[in-house]
């Protein structure tokens, strides 16, 4: 047992590291596998070459939706949802993909907690990380891959299986390279007005004692150039949290609006990369979240699912 989460440890930091290094890029996962035999060792993450997958890669966006229905009535599914959460800075990414991973039980990795636990750490890499986020920049991709792997082979050793991915690909490079590695099955695309989303990032909070993500914010944004005008409740922390919340230091109207324009600058050609894979659902949020959420599972043909769960749980 050992021996095999040491081999499987061994390969995502490997392989990512071999597809960041490679020249020229990106390799064929056949090449990595062939060099590095333990590769075989994770076979079940990696990409299909048959259709023993729950997915294929040339399924139409509403093909997934029908499979994702049906997986859940598969009593053995062959692996679990590869899923991506992409959007803006303070769209919501974090708190619905959270709400999704606890519905469907895969875990939520956001790449963004993994770069602030790695700050809450005192350090070298610390330091530089400070130094890079507080100005609203992109981390390295050999910096995310690394905290990433770390991420994956933790979770592998504790049976995790599945994900869904939060903050991660955040650019073409990071899209490719996954793409090398492993299936992706959906990629959900939250999308908000921008003066929304200032608003929500001014108003975040983490209660520093459970990690859990709060927003003080009371939003009201009128209507205006044919956008509807939107309403969003705070979300308020419980009496426990409510004296331990602390605000993001990259939570700043200056860094918010830069960490905007890099979204805008990286995002586009992601967004191509998975449309053209006919695996990108956009989403407009309606509101806050009461109403966001029973549309977003509809939207995703989980609104059933939701129902019959809490009916057995
Ligand atoms: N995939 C990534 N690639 C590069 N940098 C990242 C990535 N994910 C997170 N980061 C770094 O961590 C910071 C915080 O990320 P995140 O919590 O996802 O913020 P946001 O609210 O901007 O979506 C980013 O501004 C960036 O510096």
């Amino acid at each position: 047992m050992i021996t095999h989460h040491v081999k499987k440890k061994f390969i995502w930091s490997l392989t990512f590291d071999h597809l960041l290094h490679s020249i020229p890029f990106p390799i064929s996962l056949q090449q990595v596998s062939r060099q590095n035999s333990p590769m075989a060792a994770i076979t079940r993450l990696l990409k299909p070459s048959s259709s023993s997958s729950l997915f294929t890669r040339s399924l139409s966006t509403t093909t997934v939706f029908s499979d994702i229905q049906s997986s859940f009535s598969d009593p053995k599914p062959s692996r679990n949802f590869q899923w991506v959460f992409l959007g803006c800075p303070g769209v919501g990414k974090g708190t619905y993909a959270s709400r999704l991973s606890n519905l469907i039980g895969v875990p939520h990795i956001a790449t963004g907690d993994l770069v602030r636990q790695e700050l809450s750490l005192s350090g070298p890499l610390s330091t530089q990380l400070a130094e890079i986020v507080n100005q609203g920049k992109l981390v390295s991709d050999e910096i995310i891959f690394n905290l990433l792997s770390k991420r994956l082979e933790v979770g592998e050793s504790k049976g995790e299986s599945g994900f869904i991915l939060d903050g991660f690909p955040r650019t073409i490079r990071q899209a490719e390279i996954l793409d090398e590695v492993t299936e992706i099955d959906l990629v959900v695309n939250l999308k908000l007005r921008e003066d929304v989303l200032v608003e929500k990032c001014l108003g975040r909070r983490i209660c520093s004692q459970c990690g859990k993500g709060f927003n003080v914010a009371s939003i009201n944004a009128k209507a205006e150039n044919g956008r509807p005008g939107m309403s969003m409740a705070p979300l308020l922390p419980p009496q426990h949290c409510a004296s331990k919340l602390i605000t993001r230091a990259d939570d700043t109207e200056q860094v918010v609006k830069e960490r905007l324009r890099v979204y805008y600058e990286k995002s586009q050609a992601v967004e191509d990369f998975y449309k053209s894979q006919g695996k990108l659902m956009e989403f407009d949020l309606p509101g806050g979240i009461p109403e966001s959420w029973p549309k977003l599972l509809e939207a995703l043909n989980l609104d059933d699912y939701e129902v019959k769960r809490s009916a057995v749980a």
